[in-house]
Protein backbone atom coordinates (compact mmCIF):
# COMPACT_ATOMS: atom_id res chain seq x y z
CA UNK A 1 0.00 0.00 0.00
CA UNK A 2 0.79 3.63 -0.85
CA UNK A 3 0.36 5.47 2.32
CA UNK A 4 0.49 8.65 0.54
CA UNK A 5 -1.86 8.69 -1.83
CA UNK A 6 -3.79 5.34 -0.42
CA UNK A 7 -3.65 3.02 -3.47
CA UNK A 8 -3.52 -0.87 -3.61
CA UNK A 9 -1.48 -2.63 -6.37
CA UNK A 10 -3.70 -5.56 -7.19
CA UNK A 11 -3.43 -8.44 -10.40
CA UNK A 12 -7.30 -8.59 -12.25
CA UNK A 13 -7.09 -12.25 -13.97
CA UNK A 14 -10.33 -11.99 -16.90
CA UNK A 15 -10.85 -14.93 -18.58
CA UNK A 16 -13.03 -14.54 -21.47
CA UNK A 17 -14.23 -16.76 -24.11
CA UNK A 18 -11.74 -15.76 -26.78
CA UNK A 19 -8.27 -14.83 -24.31
CA UNK A 20 -7.31 -14.59 -21.16
CA UNK A 21 -5.42 -11.51 -19.85
CA UNK A 22 -3.65 -10.62 -16.31
CA UNK A 23 -4.06 -7.05 -15.95
CA UNK A 24 -2.68 -5.00 -13.54
CA UNK A 25 -4.45 -2.33 -11.54
CA UNK A 26 -3.98 0.68 -9.17
CA UNK A 27 -6.96 1.87 -6.86
CA UNK A 28 -7.82 3.94 -4.67
CA UNK A 29 -10.28 7.15 -3.82
CA UNK A 30 -9.03 9.13 -6.50
CA UNK A 31 -7.20 7.09 -8.50
CA UNK A 32 -7.78 4.31 -11.33
CA UNK A 33 -5.17 2.92 -13.49
CA UNK A 34 -4.78 -0.52 -15.44
CA UNK A 35 -2.21 -1.99 -17.38
CA UNK A 36 -2.02 -5.48 -19.35
CA UNK A 37 0.85 -7.27 -17.60
CA UNK A 38 -0.10 -10.81 -20.03
CA UNK A 39 -2.52 -11.88 -22.27
CA UNK A 40 -3.28 -15.23 -24.15
CA UNK A 41 -5.22 -17.35 -26.39
CA UNK A 42 -8.27 -19.22 -24.93
CA UNK A 43 -8.57 -22.06 -27.74
CA UNK A 44 -11.62 -24.52 -26.93
CA UNK A 45 -10.78 -27.86 -27.95
CA UNK A 46 -12.65 -30.25 -30.02
CA UNK A 47 -12.84 -34.23 -28.72
CA UNK A 48 -15.02 -36.18 -30.76
CA UNK A 49 -17.98 -34.83 -30.81
CA UNK A 50 -17.47 -32.69 -27.25
CA UNK A 51 -15.92 -29.08 -26.78
CA UNK A 52 -13.91 -28.91 -24.47
CA UNK A 53 -11.96 -25.71 -22.47
CA UNK A 54 -8.40 -26.83 -22.27
CA UNK A 55 -8.16 -25.03 -18.55
CA UNK A 56 -4.62 -26.24 -17.75
CA UNK A 57 -3.48 -24.16 -21.20
CA UNK A 58 -5.81 -20.98 -19.16
CA UNK A 59 -4.29 -21.42 -15.92
CA UNK A 60 -0.86 -21.64 -17.18
CA UNK A 61 -1.00 -18.27 -19.04
CA UNK A 62 -2.80 -17.42 -15.33
CA UNK A 63 0.57 -18.40 -14.31
CA UNK A 64 2.67 -16.41 -17.12
CA UNK A 65 0.58 -13.42 -16.45
CA UNK A 66 1.02 -13.57 -12.54
CA UNK A 67 4.96 -13.92 -13.04
CA UNK A 68 4.90 -11.21 -14.94
CA UNK A 69 2.76 -8.65 -13.04
CA UNK A 70 5.08 -9.84 -9.67
CA UNK A 71 8.38 -8.75 -11.78
CA UNK A 72 7.07 -5.51 -12.79
CA UNK A 73 5.87 -4.35 -8.91
CA UNK A 74 8.48 -5.73 -7.30
CA UNK A 75 7.92 -4.49 -3.57
CA UNK A 76 9.86 -1.08 -2.81
CA UNK A 77 12.64 -3.67 -0.54
CA UNK A 78 13.00 -0.29 1.78
CA UNK A 79 9.74 -0.77 3.41
CA UNK A 80 9.67 -4.56 3.40
CA UNK A 81 11.14 -7.70 5.69
CA UNK A 82 13.48 -8.40 3.34
CA UNK A 83 13.57 -12.35 4.79
CA UNK A 84 10.81 -12.80 2.99
CA UNK A 85 11.14 -14.99 0.32
CA UNK A 86 9.35 -13.06 -2.32
CA UNK A 87 7.62 -10.26 -1.91
CA UNK A 88 5.96 -8.04 -4.71
CA UNK A 89 3.78 -4.79 -4.80
CA UNK A 90 0.96 -6.70 -5.50
CA UNK A 91 -1.45 -7.21 -2.82
CA UNK A 92 -4.10 -9.25 -4.08
CA UNK A 93 -5.26 -11.28 -7.10
CA UNK A 94 -9.10 -10.89 -8.35
CA UNK A 95 -10.47 -14.05 -10.69
CA UNK A 96 -13.43 -13.08 -13.06
CA UNK A 97 -14.35 -15.24 -16.45
CA UNK A 98 -17.56 -16.06 -18.65
CA UNK A 99 -20.19 -17.77 -16.83
CA UNK A 100 -21.87 -21.53 -16.34
CA UNK A 101 -19.22 -23.50 -16.90
CA UNK A 102 -17.53 -25.53 -14.01
CA UNK A 103 -15.18 -28.44 -13.32
CA UNK A 104 -15.52 -31.15 -11.29
CA UNK A 105 -13.04 -32.68 -8.27
CA UNK A 106 -13.05 -35.92 -6.81
CA UNK A 107 -12.51 -36.73 -3.35
CA UNK A 108 -8.42 -36.00 -3.23
CA UNK A 109 -9.58 -32.39 -5.00
CA UNK A 110 -7.93 -33.25 -8.76
CA UNK A 111 -9.92 -31.98 -11.66
CA UNK A 112 -11.77 -34.81 -12.88
CA UNK A 113 -11.11 -33.96 -16.94
CA UNK A 114 -11.58 -30.64 -18.89
CA UNK A 115 -14.67 -28.45 -18.41
CA UNK A 116 -17.12 -28.70 -21.33
CA UNK A 117 -17.34 -25.29 -23.70
CA UNK A 118 -20.94 -24.15 -23.55
CA UNK A 119 -21.13 -24.51 -26.71
CA UNK A 120 -21.09 -28.22 -26.33
CA UNK A 121 -24.00 -29.57 -28.12
CA UNK A 122 -24.76 -32.04 -24.83
CA UNK A 123 -27.74 -30.17 -23.71
CA UNK A 124 -30.20 -31.63 -26.30
CA UNK A 125 -34.32 -30.41 -26.18
CA UNK A 126 -34.67 -33.64 -24.39
CA UNK A 127 -32.53 -33.23 -21.07
CA UNK A 128 -33.66 -30.02 -20.83
CA UNK A 129 -37.39 -30.95 -21.19
CA UNK A 130 -36.49 -33.79 -18.43
CA UNK A 131 -34.96 -30.93 -15.93
CA UNK A 132 -38.59 -29.11 -16.45
CA UNK A 133 -40.47 -32.01 -15.71
CA UNK A 134 -38.17 -32.95 -12.59
CA UNK A 135 -38.37 -29.27 -11.18
CA UNK A 136 -42.00 -29.27 -11.62
CA UNK A 137 -41.85 -27.38 -15.46
CA UNK A 138 -40.23 -24.28 -16.86
CA UNK A 139 -42.25 -21.54 -14.59
CA UNK A 140 -41.61 -22.98 -11.60
CA UNK A 141 -38.00 -23.01 -12.00
CA UNK A 142 -38.11 -19.79 -13.29
CA UNK A 143 -39.55 -18.28 -9.85
CA UNK A 144 -36.84 -19.80 -7.99
CA UNK A 145 -34.07 -18.82 -10.18
CA UNK A 146 -35.22 -15.75 -12.71
CA UNK A 147 -32.75 -17.23 -15.51
CA UNK A 148 -33.27 -16.67 -18.61
CA UNK A 149 -33.50 -19.98 -20.60
CA UNK A 150 -30.49 -20.58 -22.33
CA UNK A 151 -29.40 -24.25 -23.52
CA UNK A 152 -26.40 -24.10 -21.85
CA UNK A 153 -27.35 -23.03 -18.52
CA UNK A 154 -25.39 -25.26 -15.89
CA UNK A 155 -28.01 -26.89 -14.64
CA UNK A 156 -28.81 -28.01 -18.00
CA UNK A 157 -25.16 -29.35 -18.55
CA UNK A 158 -25.52 -31.62 -15.24
CA UNK A 159 -28.24 -33.14 -15.97
CA UNK A 160 -26.72 -33.97 -19.96
CA UNK A 161 -23.88 -35.53 -17.51
CA UNK A 162 -26.40 -36.87 -15.03
CA UNK A 163 -25.12 -41.03 -14.64
CA UNK A 164 -21.31 -40.12 -16.34
CA UNK A 165 -18.28 -41.71 -14.07
CA UNK A 166 -17.43 -38.40 -13.68
CA UNK A 167 -20.26 -37.10 -11.86
CA UNK A 168 -20.44 -39.98 -10.04
CA UNK A 169 -16.58 -39.36 -8.91
CA UNK A 170 -17.13 -35.56 -8.37
CA UNK A 171 -17.29 -34.51 -5.23
CA UNK A 172 -17.16 -30.69 -5.70
CA UNK A 173 -18.55 -28.41 -8.50
CA UNK A 174 -15.92 -25.12 -9.16
CA UNK A 175 -17.23 -22.54 -11.75
CA UNK A 176 -14.22 -21.19 -13.77
CA UNK A 177 -13.08 -18.66 -11.25
CA UNK A 178 -13.37 -20.58 -8.62
CA UNK A 179 -11.34 -23.39 -10.15
CA UNK A 180 -8.90 -20.53 -10.66
CA UNK A 181 -8.75 -19.09 -7.14
CA UNK A 182 -8.73 -22.66 -5.91
CA UNK A 183 -5.63 -24.06 -7.49
CA UNK A 184 -3.46 -20.52 -6.58
CA UNK A 185 -4.66 -20.70 -2.71
CA UNK A 186 -6.44 -24.03 -2.12
CA UNK A 187 -9.96 -23.18 -0.74
CA UNK A 188 -13.20 -23.65 -2.00
CA UNK A 189 -16.39 -21.32 -2.14
CA UNK A 190 -18.33 -19.78 -5.17
CA UNK A 191 -18.76 -16.40 -5.53
CA UNK A 192 -22.40 -15.53 -5.70
CA UNK A 193 -22.34 -13.38 -8.67
CA UNK A 194 -21.65 -16.20 -10.61
CA UNK A 195 -23.28 -18.81 -8.85
CA UNK A 196 -26.14 -16.54 -9.65
CA UNK A 197 -26.10 -18.15 -13.55
CA UNK A 198 -25.95 -21.53 -13.25
CA UNK A 199 -29.84 -22.21 -12.54
CA UNK A 200 -29.30 -23.79 -9.15
CA UNK A 201 -29.44 -20.12 -7.24
CA UNK A 202 -32.62 -19.07 -5.80
CA UNK A 203 -33.08 -15.79 -7.05
CA UNK A 204 -35.05 -14.07 -4.04
CA UNK A 205 -33.12 -16.06 -0.64
CA UNK A 206 -29.95 -15.52 -2.77
CA UNK A 207 -28.31 -18.59 -1.57
CA UNK A 208 -28.04 -22.29 -3.47
CA UNK A 209 -31.02 -23.72 -4.09
CA UNK A 210 -30.91 -27.83 -2.44
CA UNK A 211 -34.36 -28.89 -3.60
CA UNK A 212 -33.42 -28.31 -7.45
CA UNK A 213 -29.89 -30.13 -7.41
CA UNK A 214 -31.88 -33.03 -5.50
CA UNK A 215 -34.48 -32.51 -8.46
CA UNK A 216 -31.99 -33.15 -11.19
CA UNK A 217 -30.04 -35.77 -8.85
CA UNK A 218 -27.22 -33.89 -7.96
CA UNK A 219 -26.12 -33.92 -4.61
CA UNK A 220 -26.28 -30.06 -2.89
CA UNK A 221 -22.79 -31.15 -0.99
CA UNK A 222 -20.91 -30.76 -4.41
CA UNK A 223 -22.09 -26.90 -4.13
CA UNK A 224 -19.30 -24.83 -2.46
CA UNK A 225 -19.89 -22.33 0.23
CA UNK A 226 -21.03 -18.79 -1.23
CA UNK A 227 -18.32 -16.13 -1.33
CA UNK A 228 -19.07 -12.53 -1.34
CA UNK A 229 -17.85 -10.14 -3.83
CA UNK A 230 -15.69 -7.49 -2.58
CA UNK A 231 -13.98 -9.66 0.52
CA UNK A 232 -10.35 -10.68 1.25
CA UNK A 233 -9.65 -14.54 1.55
CA UNK A 234 -6.86 -16.18 2.17
CA UNK A 235 -3.17 -15.98 0.76
CA UNK A 236 -2.14 -18.08 -2.00
CA UNK A 237 -0.89 -21.24 -1.46
CA UNK A 238 3.59 -20.98 -0.52
CA UNK A 239 4.60 -22.83 -3.55
CA UNK A 240 2.67 -20.56 -6.09
CA UNK A 241 3.18 -17.32 -4.43
CA UNK A 242 7.36 -18.67 -4.55
CA UNK A 243 6.72 -19.97 -7.90
CA UNK A 244 4.68 -16.39 -9.17
CA UNK A 245 7.13 -14.02 -7.33
CA UNK A 246 3.86 -12.78 -5.86
CA UNK A 247 5.30 -13.79 -1.81
CA UNK A 248 3.55 -14.42 1.06
CA UNK A 249 1.27 -10.98 1.38
CA UNK A 250 -0.53 -11.36 -1.74
CA UNK A 251 -3.84 -12.40 -1.08
CA UNK A 252 -7.16 -13.18 -2.74
CA UNK A 253 -9.89 -10.80 -3.04
CA UNK A 254 -13.45 -12.04 -4.26
CA UNK A 255 -14.30 -10.14 -7.04
CA UNK A 256 -17.72 -10.39 -8.50
CA UNK A 257 -16.11 -13.62 -10.77
CA UNK A 258 -19.03 -13.29 -13.47
CA UNK A 259 -17.10 -11.07 -15.88
CA UNK A 260 -20.39 -9.71 -16.85
CA UNK A 261 -21.48 -8.88 -13.66
CA UNK A 262 -17.52 -6.82 -13.18
CA UNK A 263 -18.51 -5.27 -16.47
CA UNK A 264 -21.49 -4.00 -15.07
CA UNK A 265 -19.93 -2.48 -11.97
CA UNK A 266 -17.90 -0.96 -14.16
CA UNK A 267 -20.17 0.82 -15.86
CA UNK A 268 -19.67 5.21 -15.70
CA UNK A 269 -23.53 5.64 -14.68
CA UNK A 270 -24.66 8.56 -12.64
CA UNK A 271 -28.15 8.33 -13.51
CA UNK A 272 -29.71 5.30 -11.40
CA UNK A 273 -32.05 4.14 -14.42
CA UNK A 274 -29.27 3.50 -17.00
CA UNK A 275 -29.26 0.49 -19.09
CA UNK A 276 -26.18 -1.43 -20.54
CA UNK A 277 -24.77 -3.30 -22.96
CA UNK A 278 -21.76 -5.71 -21.89
CA UNK A 279 -20.60 -6.22 -25.75
CA UNK A 280 -18.42 -8.72 -26.37
CA UNK A 281 -18.41 -12.31 -27.64
CA UNK A 282 -22.08 -12.09 -26.08
CA UNK A 283 -24.08 -8.54 -25.85
CA UNK A 284 -25.55 -8.43 -22.51
CA UNK A 285 -27.84 -5.91 -22.56
CA UNK A 286 -29.98 -4.73 -19.65
CA UNK A 287 -30.70 -2.78 -16.45
CA UNK A 288 -30.17 -2.78 -12.51
CA UNK A 289 -32.74 -3.41 -10.45
CA UNK A 290 -33.12 -3.49 -6.70
CA UNK A 291 -34.42 -6.98 -6.27
CA UNK A 292 -35.22 -9.98 -8.89
CA UNK A 293 -38.51 -9.44 -11.35
CA UNK A 294 -39.94 -13.11 -11.40
CA UNK A 295 -43.16 -12.59 -13.09
CA UNK A 296 -44.24 -14.52 -16.07
CA UNK A 297 -43.93 -11.88 -18.50
CA UNK A 298 -39.92 -11.58 -18.00
CA UNK A 299 -39.69 -15.05 -18.33
CA UNK A 300 -41.70 -14.94 -21.77
CA UNK A 301 -39.48 -12.01 -22.63
CA UNK A 302 -36.55 -14.66 -21.67
CA UNK A 303 -34.95 -12.01 -19.21
CA UNK A 304 -33.06 -12.83 -16.63
CA UNK A 305 -32.31 -11.98 -13.56
CA UNK A 306 -28.82 -12.53 -12.60
CA UNK A 307 -26.76 -11.22 -9.27
CA UNK A 308 -25.07 -8.05 -9.09
CA UNK A 309 -22.78 -5.88 -6.55
CA UNK A 310 -24.40 -5.16 -3.80
CA UNK A 311 -27.36 -6.93 -3.55
CA UNK A 312 -28.00 -5.67 -7.14
CA UNK A 313 -29.72 -7.44 -9.69
CA UNK A 314 -29.04 -7.58 -13.21
CA UNK A 315 -31.76 -7.56 -15.70
CA UNK A 316 -30.51 -8.24 -19.03
CA UNK A 317 -31.13 -10.66 -21.56
CA UNK A 318 -28.36 -12.45 -23.80
CA UNK A 319 -27.66 -11.42 -27.59
CA UNK A 320 -25.61 -13.44 -29.71
CA UNK A 321 -22.87 -10.60 -29.78
CA UNK A 322 -19.89 -10.04 -31.27
CA UNK A 323 -19.53 -14.14 -31.71
CA UNK A 324 -20.79 -13.73 -35.32
CA UNK A 325 -18.15 -11.19 -36.18
CA UNK A 326 -15.86 -13.06 -34.49
CA UNK A 327 -16.56 -16.53 -35.93
CA UNK A 328 -17.00 -15.21 -39.29
CA UNK A 329 -13.73 -13.98 -39.23
CA UNK A 330 -12.39 -17.41 -38.18
CA UNK A 331 -14.18 -19.00 -40.80
CA UNK A 332 -12.90 -16.72 -43.69
CA UNK A 333 -9.07 -16.77 -42.36
CA UNK A 334 -9.45 -20.50 -42.09
CA UNK A 335 -9.92 -20.63 -45.99
CA UNK A 336 -7.24 -18.02 -46.79
CA UNK A 337 -9.81 -14.84 -47.09
CA UNK A 338 -9.62 -11.57 -46.03
CA UNK A 339 -10.95 -11.24 -42.80
CA UNK A 340 -8.97 -7.79 -41.65
CA UNK A 341 -11.34 -5.93 -39.06
CA UNK A 342 -10.99 -2.29 -40.25
CA UNK A 343 -11.07 -3.34 -43.46
CA UNK A 344 -14.27 -5.19 -43.25
CA UNK A 345 -15.72 -2.54 -40.84
CA UNK A 346 -14.82 0.07 -44.32
CA UNK A 347 -16.29 -2.40 -46.22
CA UNK A 348 -19.41 -2.40 -44.37
CA UNK A 349 -19.77 1.26 -43.96
CA UNK A 350 -19.82 1.96 -48.02
CA UNK A 351 -22.36 -1.12 -48.08
CA UNK A 352 -25.70 -0.75 -48.95
CA UNK A 353 -28.04 -0.20 -45.66
CA UNK A 354 -30.48 -2.81 -44.39
CA UNK A 355 -30.45 -4.98 -47.28
CA UNK A 356 -30.33 -8.36 -45.66
CA UNK A 357 -31.02 -8.67 -41.45
CA UNK A 358 -30.94 -11.60 -39.23
CA UNK A 359 -32.32 -12.27 -35.77
CA UNK A 360 -29.31 -12.55 -34.10
CA UNK A 361 -30.74 -14.91 -31.78
CA UNK A 362 -31.91 -17.46 -33.53
CA UNK A 363 -30.49 -20.93 -32.13
CA UNK A 364 -28.52 -21.81 -35.55
CA UNK A 365 -25.85 -19.10 -35.05
CA UNK A 366 -24.62 -20.47 -31.19
CA UNK A 367 -22.19 -23.45 -32.38
CA UNK A 368 -18.90 -22.33 -33.86
CA UNK A 369 -18.55 -23.25 -37.79
CA UNK A 370 -19.78 -21.80 -40.92
CA UNK A 371 -21.67 -18.48 -39.69
CA UNK A 372 -22.11 -16.44 -43.51
CA UNK A 373 -23.49 -20.10 -44.36
CA UNK A 374 -26.16 -19.75 -41.60
CA UNK A 375 -27.05 -16.09 -42.56
CA UNK A 376 -27.40 -16.80 -46.64
CA UNK A 377 -30.21 -19.50 -45.07
CA UNK A 378 -31.23 -17.14 -42.51
CA UNK A 379 -31.74 -14.81 -45.80
CA UNK A 380 -33.20 -17.56 -48.16
CA UNK A 381 -35.91 -18.84 -45.08
CA UNK A 382 -37.40 -15.71 -44.70
CA UNK A 383 -37.37 -14.44 -48.54
CA UNK A 384 -34.28 -11.69 -48.32
CA UNK A 385 -31.22 -11.18 -50.63
CA UNK A 386 -28.34 -12.77 -49.00
CA UNK A 387 -25.71 -10.54 -48.50
CA UNK A 388 -23.34 -10.53 -51.30
CA UNK A 389 -19.78 -9.20 -50.29
CA UNK A 390 -17.97 -9.58 -47.12
CA UNK A 391 -18.85 -5.73 -46.61
CA UNK A 392 -22.59 -6.94 -46.78
CA UNK A 393 -22.10 -9.46 -44.55
CA UNK A 394 -20.38 -7.96 -41.93
CA UNK A 395 -22.78 -5.27 -42.14
CA UNK A 396 -25.59 -7.42 -42.06
CA UNK A 397 -24.03 -8.69 -38.57
CA UNK A 398 -24.20 -4.99 -37.20
CA UNK A 399 -27.50 -3.74 -38.21
CA UNK A 400 -28.48 -6.99 -36.75
CA UNK A 401 -27.30 -7.05 -33.68
CA UNK A 402 -28.23 -2.81 -33.03
CA UNK A 403 -31.60 -3.78 -34.00
CA UNK A 404 -31.27 -6.52 -31.32
CA UNK A 405 -29.91 -3.96 -28.70
CA UNK A 406 -32.80 -1.65 -29.55
CA UNK A 407 -35.50 -4.63 -29.09
CA UNK A 408 -34.07 -6.45 -26.01
CA UNK A 409 -33.41 -2.95 -23.96
CA UNK A 410 -36.71 -1.91 -24.93
CA UNK A 411 -38.37 -4.67 -24.04
CA UNK A 412 -36.75 -4.58 -20.79
CA UNK A 413 -37.69 -0.82 -20.08
CA UNK A 414 -41.45 -2.19 -20.69
CA UNK A 415 -41.28 -4.34 -18.38
CA UNK A 416 -39.51 -2.79 -15.30
CA UNK A 417 -41.47 0.67 -15.77
CA UNK A 418 -37.75 2.46 -16.81
CA UNK A 419 -37.85 5.35 -19.05
CA UNK A 420 -34.44 4.68 -21.36
CA UNK A 421 -32.46 8.03 -21.62
CA UNK A 422 -29.11 6.95 -22.15
CA UNK A 423 -27.50 3.76 -22.80
CA UNK A 424 -23.79 2.68 -21.99
CA UNK A 425 -22.10 0.16 -24.26
CA UNK A 426 -18.98 -1.37 -22.28
CA UNK A 427 -16.55 -3.93 -22.69
CA UNK A 428 -14.52 -4.49 -26.61
CA UNK A 429 -17.47 -3.93 -28.23
CA UNK A 430 -17.20 -0.30 -27.60
CA UNK A 431 -14.13 -0.05 -29.77
CA UNK A 432 -16.65 -0.64 -32.89
CA UNK A 433 -18.02 2.89 -33.72
CA UNK A 434 -20.31 1.03 -36.30
CA UNK A 435 -21.91 -0.77 -33.87
CA UNK A 436 -22.66 1.63 -31.49
CA UNK A 437 -23.55 4.61 -33.66
CA UNK A 438 -26.20 2.23 -34.87
CA UNK A 439 -27.19 0.77 -31.54
CA UNK A 440 -27.71 5.03 -30.81
CA UNK A 441 -29.37 5.45 -34.12
CA UNK A 442 -31.90 2.07 -34.10
CA UNK A 443 -32.81 3.42 -30.26
CA UNK A 444 -33.01 6.80 -30.77
CA UNK A 445 -30.79 7.67 -27.95
CA UNK A 446 -27.13 8.89 -27.24
CA UNK A 447 -24.78 5.62 -26.45
CA UNK A 448 -22.00 6.42 -24.14
CA UNK A 449 -19.09 4.06 -25.41
CA UNK A 450 -16.17 2.83 -22.99
CA UNK A 451 -14.79 1.96 -20.95
CA UNK A 452 -13.13 -1.43 -23.38
CA UNK A 453 -11.88 -2.87 -20.63
CA UNK A 454 -15.08 -2.52 -18.15
CA UNK A 455 -14.46 -5.98 -17.13
CA UNK A 456 -11.16 -5.53 -15.46
CA UNK A 457 -11.84 -2.00 -14.69
CA UNK A 458 -14.86 -3.84 -12.22
CA UNK A 459 -12.59 -6.56 -11.07
CA UNK A 460 -9.86 -4.32 -9.73
CA UNK A 461 -12.51 -1.68 -8.79
CA UNK A 462 -14.05 -4.75 -6.21
CA UNK A 463 -10.44 -5.28 -4.88
CA UNK A 464 -10.59 -1.31 -4.30
CA UNK A 465 -13.77 -2.25 -2.50
CA UNK A 466 -12.37 -4.87 -0.43
CA UNK A 467 -8.98 -2.85 0.72
CA UNK A 468 -11.20 -0.76 2.23
CA UNK A 469 -10.34 2.11 -0.35
CA UNK A 470 -13.32 2.70 -2.50
CA UNK A 471 -16.98 3.29 -0.72
CA UNK A 472 -19.81 1.70 -3.05
CA UNK A 473 -21.19 0.91 -6.29
CA UNK A 474 -21.83 4.71 -7.05
CA UNK A 475 -17.91 5.70 -6.12
CA UNK A 476 -17.12 2.87 -8.26
CA UNK A 477 -18.91 4.12 -11.40
CA UNK A 478 -18.06 7.90 -10.44
CA UNK A 479 -14.31 6.77 -10.32
CA UNK A 480 -14.32 5.14 -14.13
CA UNK A 481 -16.81 8.36 -15.17
CA UNK A 482 -13.44 10.64 -14.30
CA UNK A 483 -10.77 8.24 -15.21
CA UNK A 484 -11.83 6.52 -17.99
CA UNK A 485 -12.09 7.92 -22.06
CA UNK A 486 -15.39 7.75 -23.05
CA UNK A 487 -17.00 8.30 -26.73
CA UNK A 488 -20.30 10.12 -26.98
CA UNK A 489 -22.83 8.96 -29.93
CA UNK A 490 -25.46 11.11 -30.47
CA UNK A 491 -28.56 9.02 -32.45
CA UNK A 492 -28.74 10.15 -36.34
CA UNK A 493 -30.47 9.93 -39.57
CA UNK A 494 -34.46 8.73 -39.60
CA UNK A 495 -35.44 6.65 -36.98
CA UNK A 496 -38.23 5.03 -39.24
CA UNK A 497 -35.72 3.31 -41.43
CA UNK A 498 -34.78 1.45 -38.26
CA UNK A 499 -38.58 0.72 -37.23
CA UNK A 500 -39.01 -0.57 -40.53
CA UNK A 501 -36.26 -2.92 -40.54
CA UNK A 502 -36.85 -4.46 -37.10
CA UNK A 503 -39.87 -4.99 -38.37
CA UNK A 504 -38.61 -7.05 -41.15
CA UNK A 505 -36.98 -9.24 -38.77
CA UNK A 506 -39.65 -9.78 -35.94
CA UNK A 507 -37.44 -7.16 -33.28
CA UNK A 508 -40.20 -4.62 -33.07
C1 LIG B 1 -22.43 -18.16 -21.49
C2 LIG B 1 -22.05 -16.75 -21.47
O1 LIG B 1 -20.70 -16.70 -21.30
C3 LIG B 1 -22.75 -15.97 -20.39
O2 LIG B 1 -24.13 -16.12 -20.55
C4 LIG B 1 -22.40 -14.50 -20.39
O3 LIG B 1 -23.08 -13.85 -19.38
C5 LIG B 1 -20.98 -14.31 -20.15
O4 LIG B 1 -20.46 -14.82 -19.22
C6 LIG B 1 -20.26 -13.42 -21.08
O5 LIG B 1 -18.92 -13.45 -20.88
Amino acid sequence: MDEASATRTVAAVDLGAASGRVMVGRVGPDTLELTEAHRFPNRPVQVGTALHWDVLALYQGVLDGLRRAAAEHRADSSVIDTSAVHSSAIDSVGIDSWAVDYGLLDADGALLGNPHHYRDPRTAPEVIERVWHQVGGVEALYRTTGLQHLPFNTVFQLAAAQGSAQLTAARTLLLIPDLIAYWLTGTLGAEATNASTTGLFDATTRTWSPRLAKAIGLDPALLPPLRAPGTLAGPLLPEVAADTGLGPNTRLAIVASHDTASAVAAVPATDPEFAYISCGTWSLAGVELPAPALAEDSRLAGFTNELGVDGTVRYLRNVMGLWLLDETRRHWQARGLPADLDALLAQAAAADPFTSLIDPNDPRFLPPGDIPGRIRRFCDDTGQPAPATPGAVVRCILESLALAHRHTLRQAAARTGRTLTTVHLVGGGSNNALLCQWTADALGLPVIAGPAEATALGNVLMQGRAHGLVADLAAMRGLVARTQPLRRHEPSGDIGTWDRAARRVGLT
